[in-house]
């Protein structure tokens, strides 16, 4: 979790007039079988901490609760069968719409959620229909720069909110 993720959220909130936008840390992501490096608790923990204060960010344990590998379409099922009358959204950034078309059933995601989707430096929006594009300030933020940065001993102050940042520290994680 970083200000990238943050970013992203609350440009597609407001763009799209969204009512709340959940973040979903997955139990294991289908291309990354190995699994996550930090707990599923740690991670559960840095999102609550970095989205306490707004009330239209929400925290889902949804896919850690599911176990397994966790595919988004299982889950968009989930929240739908639970909701039926809420208009669902996936929101990515390019990276992530050009690596859509390798998931499980993505024809079923696009008919499940509407997408809306941001810039990311370095990665050129594919052509194409289907999708939204929300417009926020570039952000270079990554997860992986972020977890070697602490690995080699070096600030990340201002890269995630302060009591991120804390954490990683206190807890030892990503050394
Ligand atoms: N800096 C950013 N700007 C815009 N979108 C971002 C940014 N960082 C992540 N995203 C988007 O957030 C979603 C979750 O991304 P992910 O957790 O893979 O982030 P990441 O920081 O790129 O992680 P990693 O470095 O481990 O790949 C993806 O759809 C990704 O495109
Ligand atoms: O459903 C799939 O087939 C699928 C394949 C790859 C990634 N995903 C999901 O995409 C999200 C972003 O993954 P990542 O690793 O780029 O943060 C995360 O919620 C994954 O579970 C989903």
């Amino acid at each position: 979790m970083h200000h990238g993720h943050l970013a992203l959220a609350r440009a597609c909130r407001d763009a799209a007039g969204l009512d709340e936008v959940w973040l979903v840390p997955a139990a294991v992501q289908p291309h990354k079988p190995h699994g996550p490096v930090a707990s599923n608790e740690d991670r559960l923990t840095m999102l609550r901490l970095a989205t306490d204060a707004d009330p239209t960010l929400r925290v889902s344990d949804l896919e850690i609760a599911r176990g397994g590998v966790s595919y988004t379409v299982d889950t968009l099922r989930a929240v739908h069968a639970d909701r039926p009358d809420a208009e669902l959204y996936l929101l990515m950034g390019a990276d992530t719409l050009a690596d859509l078309a390798k998931w499980r059933e993505p024809e079923a995601i696009r008919q499940l959620a509407s997408l809306l989707v941001v810039h990311r430096p370095g990665e050129p929006l594919p052509d194409g229909e289907g999708f939204t594009v929300v417009e926020m300030p570039l952000s270079d933020l990554s997860s992986s720069e972020i977890r070697r940065r602490v690995a080699a001993g070096e600030s990340i102050d201002g890269m995630t909110p302060e009591q991120v940042v804390s954490y990683i520290a206190d807890r030892g994680l990503y050394r």
